[in-house]
């Protein structure tokens, strides 16, 4: 039998969770945890909070980028698997400051893929977007879709993409990059939610307004070529794609193959049906203008769900918009309440 102390023959069981203390990240954390998988954290706490990092689970503070130290969690703590969730991700910031995106998505990425395979990791899950189809021909885009991102925050990513698959035929390491579509909502237990408060997404914003803490919302744009004008987009509850990230590790520990996989439930609500959502939930108008358009929006993002379905076994179950709303809404008023 093995010796269980010995580095050489433990089994690696451990997932590494860069970017843990962050909004996805952390809810992942959840999930291993509630899968009964052994989990360590590796975050510089740039955006994410210590707070959100579960007692009992190992937080190492440090960025993701460095691979000494990556490779020194790796040994210390038996990692087999590691979930790369660490990285900027303001699409106009992007814009503004490329380089530094660069060196967060991209080369970060690479010296965390690079100590992987120095330690021999062999499993790899990413965190890709669906910012990497840029603004698609067809509706709903499946994975073959070109990818064409417009602008760097994409290209960043789309590059991590190519690394990885270029590894993968290179080295040992299999791997699924999941290309999140528009990530919302909070733990239906209240254990975690999106807690930065210069977030950018829908949700939040209206989350804020409900709260008090932001005078009004702003709709960006109500000449869009979609139902009623305003952009649609495919809304995923952030604790079901923390159960696809749990059937990703299960696919590959099983010796699945290395895959790309689209994260949404394949149905679009436009801008306006989130806010009426928003509004029924709380029973209350909230004070809503209609703005000019912003620059990159695409009129419409639907995934295409038929692979992601195939391949892993995942099943969501909170795929309703009140549901997502309401989480939201909870999770910011234990927040004000908490942080005021
Ligand atoms: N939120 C979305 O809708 C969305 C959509 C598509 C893809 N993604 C991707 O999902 C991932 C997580 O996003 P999120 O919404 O949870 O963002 P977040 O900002 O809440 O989390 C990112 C975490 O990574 C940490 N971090 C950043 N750079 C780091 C580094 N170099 N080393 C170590 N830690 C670092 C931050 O402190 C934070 O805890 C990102 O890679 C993002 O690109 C998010
Ligand atoms: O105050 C706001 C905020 C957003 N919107 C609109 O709401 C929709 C959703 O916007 P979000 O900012 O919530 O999300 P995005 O669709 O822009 O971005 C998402 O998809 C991108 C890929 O295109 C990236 O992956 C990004 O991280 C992810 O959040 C867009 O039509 C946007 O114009 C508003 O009208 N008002």
């Amino acid at each position: 039998m093995a010796n269980p102390t010995s580095r050489e023959t433990a089994p690696r069981e451990t997932v590494l969770v860069t970017g843990g203390a962050g909004y996805i990240g952390s809810h992942v954390v959840l999930a291993l945890r509630d899968a009964g998988r052994a989990v360590v954290v590796v975050d510089d706490l740039s955006t994410g909070r210590r707070a959100a990092v579960p007692d009992g689970v190992p937080l190492v503070v440090g960025s993701a980028g460095d691979a000494e130290l990556v490779a020194a969690t790796i040994a210390a703590h038996g990692v087999g698997t590691v979930m790369h969730f660490a990285g900027s991700i303001v699409v106009p910031e992007s814009v503004e400051k490329p380089l530094d995106y660069y060196r967060n998505n991209t080369v970060n990425s690479l010296a965390l893929v690079g100590a992987c395979v120095a330690s021999g990791v062999e499993r790899f899950i990413f965190s890709s977007t669906a910012a990497v189809y840029g603004m698609p021909d067809a509706m709903p885009i499946d994975e073959e879709a070109p990818t064409r991102p417009i602008n760097p925050y994409g290209r960043s990513k789309l590059m991590t993409e190519w690394m990885l698959r270029d590894t993968a035929a290179a080295h040992g390491l299999r791997y699924v990059a999941l290309r999140y579509f528009n990530v919302a909502g909070a733990d239906p237990a209240g254990r975690s939610g999106q807690s930065s408060r210069l977030a950018t997404h829908l949700l939040k914003i209206a989350a804020q307004a409900a709260t008090g803490q932001r005078a009004e919302i702003q709709v960006y744009g109500d000449d869009y070529p979609t139902p009623d004008g305003t952009c649609v987009r495919d809304y995923i509850h952030v604790s079901d794609l923390a159960a696809a990230h749990v059937a990703a590790l299960v696919h590959l520990e099983a010796g699945g193959d290395s895959q790309t996989l689209n994260c949404g439930y394949g149905r679009g609500y436009s801008v306006r049906e989130v806010l009426d959502m928003v509004e029924t939930v709380l029973g209350r108008p909230l004070p809503v203008r209609t703005a000019g358009r912003r620059a990159g929006d695409p009129p419409a993002l639907v995934a295409g769900t038929e692979r992601i379905g195939r391949t892993l076994d995942w099943t969501p179950r909170h795929a309703d918009l009140e549901t997502i709303v309401r989480t939201a809404l909870a999770w910011e008023e234990k927040l004000v309440v908490a942080v005021p």
